[in-house]
Parts: C-alpha cells; sequence; structure tokens
C-alpha cells in the first residue's frame, strides 16, 4: 500500500461526486485513484480538481486501474451485487452505499460470497451509525439507565423525491436507514412489518404513495413506528424518540442555527442528506479507510445490509397487500457471528 489507499469510486452521481470530494479533501490517508461512471462526462466533473484519477465508463476496468487498493460503491442499487461481488473476487476491501443490494435473494449471494472468502471485505454504508446524535443514544440505550427500549418513534422526511422514485423506494430506499438504524440501537431483529398510508399529499408526484407509515414489531418485543415522506416540501428531518421502561430520548430535534430577524426567531432546517449528515459520512468514509489501511474491516456488515434488504422486502409486501408481513431470514454464517454487529 502506498501512502495514501488508492480508492476507486463506481458511480459519480449526487452521493459518488460528494464521497469523491470527501476522498479528496476531508479524509485523510486516501486518494481517488479511478472513477467509474457510464456517464464519462459526469465522470470527469466529478473528478475535476482532483489529482491523479483515472475515469472510466466500465467498472470493472476502474477496479483494474493501476493504483487501487480499495472500492467504494455509489451505484445505483441495482448496480451494487456485480460490484462487491467484482470486488471480492480481485481481494478489495469495499465501502457500499446502501440499500447494499435491494433484493433479497441478490443481498444474500453477497453474504454467501463474502462467507465463502472467510473474512470480510465490505462494510455497508448506513452511514447514521456514524452520526453524533445517533451515536449519543446508543450510547444511553446501551447502559441501562433508562431500562429496556419498548418503542421507538422515527420520523423520516425529505424536501422531495427524485424523479424515478417509486411508492416501494420509501420503504426500500428511505426506510432501509431506520431498518437498519432500529436493528442497531435496539440489538434486535425486526420480525413484521406493517404498512399503512393516508390519503397521499397533493405536493407528491402523481401515483406515489407518500408518506406512509410503517410498522416493525422486533425479536424482543419492541415496536418501531416510522412515518416517511419524501415530498414534504420544508426540509430534511429525520427523527428518532426511543421510549424506555424509566425514561425516553429523543434526537433529531432542528437545532441550528437560531436566526432572529424582522420581528421572528426560527431555526435553520436543513434541505438535504448531505447537510443533515454532513459529520457522518466524513466520519463513517474515515472509519473506512483507517480500518483498511491497518487490513480491517468495520462498521455495518454486509449481514446488516442482507437483513436490511429482506426487512424492506417484507415492507414493499406489506405495502402492496396492506397486510402484516413477517419477516424471513436465512441462516446467520459464522462470519458474522464471530464478527458481530
Ligand atoms: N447514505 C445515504 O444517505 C445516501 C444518500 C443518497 C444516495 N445513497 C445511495 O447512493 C447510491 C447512489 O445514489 P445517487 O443518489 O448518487 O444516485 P445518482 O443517480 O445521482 O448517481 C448514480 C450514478 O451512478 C452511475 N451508474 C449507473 N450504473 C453504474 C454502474 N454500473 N457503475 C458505475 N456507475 C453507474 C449513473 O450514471 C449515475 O451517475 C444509491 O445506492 C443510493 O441509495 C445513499
Ligand atoms: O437515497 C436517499 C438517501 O438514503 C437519504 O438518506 C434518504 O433520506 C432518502 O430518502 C433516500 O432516497
Amino acid at each position: 500500500m502506498g501512502d495514501l489507499l488508492g480508492v476507486a469510486v463506481l458511480g459519480a452521481g449526487h452521493m459518488g461526486a460528494d464521497h469523491i470530494r470527501r476522498l479528496d479533501r476531508m479524509v485523510n490517508g486516501a486518494r481517488v485513484a479511478a472513477v467509474a461512471d457510464p456517464d464519462a462526462a459526469r465522470a470527469k466533473e466529478a473528478v475535476a480538481g482532483t489529482e491523479g484519477a483515472s475515469v472510466h465508463t466500465e467498472a470493472e476496468a476502474a477496479l483494474d486501474a493501476p493504483g487501487v487498493e480499495a472500492v467504494l460503491i455509489a451505484s445505483p442499487g441495482p448496480a451494487h451485487e456485480e460490484a462487491l461481488l467484482s470486488a471480492f473476487a480481485r481481494g478489495l476491501p469495499v465501502l457500499c452505499e446502501k440499500p447494499m443490494v435491494p433484493d433479497s435473494a441478490g443481498a444474500l449471494r453477497v453474504v454467501e460470497a463474502e462467507a465463502r472468502l472467510g473474512r470480510r471485505l465490505a462494510q455497508i454504508g448506513f452511514m447514521r451509525r456514524y452520526d453524533t446524535e445517533y451515536r449519543r443514544l446508543k450510547a444511553l440505550l446501551d447502559d441501562g439507565r433508562l431500562g429496556r427500549a419498548l418503542m421507538l418513534h422515527c420520523v423520516h422526511r425529505n424536501v422531495s423525491s427524485p424523479p424515478d422514485f417509486t411508492s416501494a423506494m420509501l420503504v426500500n430506499s428511505s426506510v432501509s436507514h431506520e431498518i437498519d438504524a432500529a436493528r442497531w440501537l435496539l440489538g434486535q431483529e425486526l420480525t413484521a412489518v406493517t404498512v399503512l398510508r393516508p390519503r397521499p399529499s397533493a405536493g407528491a408526484p402523481q401515483g406515489l404513495l407518500d408518506p406512509q407509515f410503517v410498522l416493525f414489531e422486533t425479536a424482543g418485543g419492541a415496536l418501531v413506528d416510522v412515518e416517511v415522506f419524501v415530498n414534504c416540501g420544508f426540509g430534511y428531518q429525520v427523527r428518532c424518540e426511543a421510549v424506555c421502561e424509566r425514561g425516553a430520548a429523543r434526537i433529531g430535534d432542528d437545532r441550528g442555527m437560531l436566526v432572529t430577524a424582522g420581528g421572528s426567531a426560527g431555526a435553520e432546517v436543513p434541505q438535504d442528506y448531505l447537510v443533515r449528515f454532513a459529520d457522518a459520512y466524513d466520519r463513517e468514509v474515515q472509519a473506512w479507510v483507517d480500518a483498511t489501511r491497518r487490513g480491517r474491516v468495520t462498521g455495518p456488515t454486509a449481514w446488516d445490509g442482507y437483513a436490511a434488504s429482506v426487512v424492506a422486502e417484507a415492507g414493499v409486501a406489506a405495502l402492496e397487500s396492506g397486510t402484516r408481513t413477517t419477516v424471513d431470514l436465512a441462516a446467520l454464517p459464522e462470519l458474522y457471528a464471530v464478527t458481530g454487529r
């Protein structure tokens, strides 16, 4: 390994371009060695000002480019399985954006491929685990002061959804974060899901079932509810309140700069995830680079990515059928039992 970890970034869209900037300017110990995007112009624009990065239209070409020692996958979810398996075949450590693989059969193939290697190579991009407020909530729940957690009340609002966003994606793209956060905060698997929906907002694109109300049951008897509203129009808001036996704790209240002017006072509300979770993404990528340089893999596992896909798939089935749907996970491979969550 050189002085700086050479990273190939696959996908130079919203997230990919932000991660390229982060690797180039924010994170210590890494450099962008190659970028792949079928849209070459987008890839070139994303690396403008970045020294020494080769540009490719094929992911495989970027993985084989000189100086590549690790991979950051930021292509759309359906492209992740092939990219992960290609990285595994080359023994390259990977940071893969969520969802790891949107369909659970593909996600299981990734888990099985890594289990066959007998060592972890993948960290999954559930960045909320690196957010300061989420980490404080996790520490509070773990120390037991409030007793057992009984319920999580979650809110996940986006200003607007991208043009190709579907009703299923409210569950398998947006709520995938709450699925992972709930599993992590509670240390329990999610076992069943029900999705209710009020009348769609007039502010949502025609035909999009937005908002939705998602209710999860957990193996330990807790309940997790999520209001997901991806065309709320007013701000990017992610909240979570844990209700425990001896107290409650809430994170995600908008406590940005308070502006007083013209006879009123108001807090700023972030407009997107790149602002709200900027620090979390920085810490996530720095932790990945640091661990990779030490020959280690930490953070959310491929099993966590698989579990999120299975729960999300049950959620989409529940949305479509209007009925409570149970979650059926495969057996946990030894690799993840040992590395734990
Ligand atoms: N962690 C988060 O909060 C967060 C936020 C946004 C997006 N994401 C995830 O990041 C990923 C990318 O999302 P986005 O919003 O940047 O999408 P995007 O559409 O803005 O960008 C995706 C890019 O990937 C390119 N691409 C398509 N197929 C490819 C392939 N096979 N190999 C390489 N590049 C390919 C596209 O041309 C496009 O430039 C998705 O998995 C998404 O769910 C995560
Ligand atoms: O892909 C994005 C991303 O994961 C964001 O964090 C989430 O808020 C959005 O709803 C989702 O569409």
